[in-house]
């Protein structure tokens, strides 16, 4: 199955998308495990999607739990060319206000130890990624935020959001660091899938959902998980507006994307002279490469 060209992972508080129509569950085998759940496949509005809860359908998996390349590679394998990650985060900002939308265009890495390649094993590529995010997937999503009604959403189109280790949240003082840095947001998983995404040549952008000031700021409480929650769940509704509307936007026109041509100068090792058991394992990557 090779036809579902748009891809959606939803993050805390976003395990299913209501308005997806003929749907069925596609349990997908990697050579890199299972993903976090069966993929969601159907249709928005006629158009082929595949949906995946990150953490699972009963949010079972930890942010360091994440099996970040079945992910990627099952969204591959379905067809995926445009991945619409919507993900919970905090504000490191004071206009970034709990319930607005953030795009943001740069990432910090301060996870530890995750896994963010599919190479390896004797095939070394490395992926350009001064600019993270799909930009022309990025303008979409706020294209179609900008075109709904959302009362009381703020759209703040560009930012960066840190990828902390978790799952506690932050101290006070890493707040703060990553204020005095100019971050805007902060959350656990994005990163790692923006890398992937990358390396499998798919464009990959962020729809970020503020639910929470992190801990910096004099007048709210510090986050807890039920701030989160509650204010993703007043979100949702609008999240799947805005996800459902990107669908229409891009199965109208489907923009280019240099991410569709990432591995093309990345690749050092000589395919020839790679080892076949690699090729084999990443050929879905590499087959336009092979010759
Ligand atoms: C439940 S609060 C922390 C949790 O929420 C975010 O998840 P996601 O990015 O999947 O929406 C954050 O990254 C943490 O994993
Ligand atoms: N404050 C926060 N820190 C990290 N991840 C989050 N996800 C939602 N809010 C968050």
């Amino acid at each position: 199955m090779t036809d579902v060209r748009i891809g959606i992972i939803g993050g805390s508080g976003l395990y299913k998308m209501d308005a997806l129509k003929d749907v069925r569950e596609v349990e997908v085998d990697t050579p890199f495990g299972k993903p976090s759940d069966a993929l969601i496949v159907g249709t928005l509005e006629g158009t082929p999607v595949a949906f995946l809860a990150r953490h699972g359908r009963n949010h079972t998996l930890l942010p360091s739990e994440l099996p970040f390349r079945a992910n990627i590679y099952a969204m591959k394998s379905l067809g995926v060319e445009y991945l619409v990650s919507a993900s919970a985060v905090g504000s490191l900002q004071a206009e970034a206000k709990p319930l607005d939308m953030v795009l943001p265009d740069q990432f910090i890495d301060r996870t530890r130890g995750r896994v963010s390649t599919f190479f390896g094993e004797g095939i070394v590529a490395h992926i350009a990624f001064g600019d993270p995010v799909c930009k022309n997937l990025a303008a979409v999503l706020g294209e179609a935020i900008a075109s709904l009604d959302l009362p009381d959403v703020a759209l703040h189109r560009g930012g960066t959001y840190v990828c902390m280790e978790g799952p506690a949240f932050s101290t006070r003082a890493e707040s703060n660091l990553y204020r005095s840095w100019g971050a805007t947001v902060i959350g656990m998983t994005n990163l790692p899938e923006a890398k992937l995404a990358r390396e499998a040549e798919i464009a990959y952008a962020t729809l970020a959902l503020v639910t929470d000031y992190d801990c910096w700021h004099p007048d709210h409480d510090s986050v807890t998980v039920d701030m989160v929650i509650s204010n993703l769940t007043k979100n949702a509704v609008n999240a799947q507006r805005v996800i459902q509307e990107t669908v229409r936007r891009l199965a109208q026109n489907p923009p280019p994307s240099e991410a569709h041509h990432a591995l093309k100068y990345a690749i050092l090792t000589p395919l020839d002279k790679a080892p076949a058991e690699t090729k084999a394992k990443l050929e879905l990557l590499l087959k336009k490469y092979l010759g």
